[in-house]
């Protein structure tokens, strides 16, 4: 038996603009970090100490990663980071704002390219700013790897091979394991685990900073379907709040514009695989 903590990010300033995010390297927000003590916080009460930690590339993950082994004091545990982990890249939507994308192009369009399992939203092209080609951190990544736009089933394809060779030799010899991850890698992660349809994984929704806990028996299957949040009540509640999110509230002005343009010059800054040319 072993035991796999699932912990996705704390809020990011994204989450919280209501931005489309994706491969976007954006950081937390203040409440994203007090999420992350929470998870600490959260993970001490029930006495879970991970042995090891994997995180994707992105700064929001890894942060939530260190700020709730912090807590926990076990900031010195061995850590591996993989862009398998990384959230679903939305494509030429990365930097979009969620509640414009829905008026413009309709609820129907918008849930599809949210949470349909096989459809992608249009690819970013190479040249757009908010593009990762270019990205340091994939320099080692032959190009065509690295994703221009992906749906779930995507998702599922490029993080099972992660699951397999990195996350299943540590359960197998009975380490916890903590995964920090994103929302839609960790769906994908759950979909496998709980072996849920390519249809029902449409309604599941993580919610932000709340530990999920699947105990596992020897063949890596979850005790419990669905694991068991550490905060159960706070997670239904954000679970709601990431399904409603790019939702008009009843009465609610509209969100302040947002073009392309804008989402280009919120870009966070970071080396380019260029910038180490030069
Ligand atoms: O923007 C994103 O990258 C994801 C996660 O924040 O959003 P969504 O929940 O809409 O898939």
């Amino acid at each position: 038996m072993a035991t796999l903590v699932l912990l996705r990010h704390g809020e990011s300033v994204w989450n919280a603009e209501g931005l489309f995010t994706g491969w976007v390297d954006v950081d937390l927000s203040a409440k994203g970090e007090s999420e992350a003590t929470r998870g600490g916080d959260l993970l001490l009460d029930a006495d879970i100490t991970p042995d090891v930690v994997h995180t994707s590339l992105l700064k929001r993950a890894i942060r939530t990663a260190n700020i709730a082994l912090d807590v926990a004091d076990l900031l010195w545990i061995p850590v591996q980071r993989s862009w398998r982990l990384n959230e679903r890249h939305y494509g030429a939507l990365q930097g979009k704002n969620k509640a414009q994308t829905r008026e413009e192009f309709g609820e129907e369009q918008f849930m599809t390219w949210r949470r349909s399992y096989d459809t992608p939203p249009p690819p970013i092209k190479d040249d757009d700013p908010l593009s990762q080609v270019n990205d340091l951190r994939y320099a080692e990544l032959p190009s065509e790897l690295i994703p221009r736009s992906e749906c779930l089933a995507d998702v599922v394809d490029r993080m099972l091979p992660y699951w397999y060779d990195a996350i299943v030799p540590d359960l197998a010899v009975g380490k916890t394991v903590l995964v920090a991850a994103h929302g839609n890698s960790l769906r994908a992660l759950v979909k496998h685990l709980d072996d849920i349809s390519d249809e029902a994984i449409v309604g599941l929704n993580i919610p932000t900073g709340i530990p999920l806990v699947y105990e596992l028996d020897d063949d890596f299957a979850p005790l419990k379907r669905g694991g068991e949040y550490l905060d159960p009540a706070a997670a239904k509640a954000a679970i709601e709040a990431v399904k409603n999110q790019g939702a008009a509230k009843p009465g609610a002005p509209k969100p302040p514009a947002k073009d392309a343009k804008d989402a280009k010059d919120a870009k966070p800054k970071g080396r380019t695989r260029r910038g180490r040319k030069k």
